[in-house]
């Protein structure tokens, strides 16, 4: 089993749900509504919105940063990174039965998560994007195939989602390396037919 998460992204020409339903209708199970710079009631509408998809398709619903909002609409988890909620603190708000998934760049990244109690981690960046601003530096599949030895060496064994900058070339290379997943955004955004880009991904990753 190799995961896939969508990551939402503002576009022009996609709204959120409508870039949540884009991967859905792919196969894709699993979707993080990231939005940045926009009004309370922007986002907490969008994402009871983007909740409601999740529910139709049985997809695993997470919001990134507000672990309040995740709290308040009963969202399946959240994504905090290291100018979010410590993943300690947000456990302690949310208990056991939520999704707390973790932004790591280093080994001492995801050792920290581990002992905070995250479920998941999102390592990269896997190669440059304009997704995201002031990027960490770039992993690349050396950067992965390191931190994973580590991870064996220590015997942890979070799951692990590369991020950042990765289309469907990447797939098998990464696939390779025993990560437990992927997360895009643009791969999917920017592909001339989104869905069948995410179904192609989707029959990739089996
Ligand atoms: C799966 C996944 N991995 C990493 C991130 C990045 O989170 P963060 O470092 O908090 O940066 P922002 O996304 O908040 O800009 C993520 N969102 N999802
Ligand atoms: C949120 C985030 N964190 C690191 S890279 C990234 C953006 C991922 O999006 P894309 O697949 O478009 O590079
Ligand atoms: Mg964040």
């Amino acid at each position: 089993m190799f995961d896939v998460q969508f990551i939402t992204h503002f576009t022009a020409s996609i709204s959120y749900p409508d870039s949540a339903r884009i991967a859905l209708e792919g196969g894709c199970r699993w979707v993080q509504l990231r939005m940045k710079d926009v009004s309370e009631e922007e986002l907490k509408n969008t994402a009871m919105h983007v909740q409601e998809l999740c529910r139709q398709y049985g997809a695993t619903f997470i919001i990134d940063d507000r672990v309040d909002l995740v709290k308040e609409i009963g969202a399946d988890g959240v994504h905090l990174g290291k100018l979010d909620m410590p993943i300690k603190e947000a456990r302690k708000m949310l208990g056991k039965g939520f999704i707390i998934g973790g932004t790591a760049n280093t080994f001492a990244d995801i050792r920290q998560h581990v002992a905070d109690g995250a479920d998941y981690i999102g390592c990269g960046p896997f190669r440059f994007t304009t997704t995201k601003q002031k990027l960490s530096p770039i992993l690349g599949l050396d950067g992965y195939r390191s931190i994973l030895v580590q991870m064996q060496e220590e015997g942890l064994t979070i799951p692990i989602v590369a991020i950042g900058g990765i289309t469907r070339e990447d797939i098998p290379s990464l696939k390779a390396l025993g990560l437990s997943g992927i997360a895009l955004s643009g791969g999917i955004l920017k592909a001339e037919n989104p869905v069948l880009e995410m179904e192609t991904i989707i029959r990739l990753t089996e």
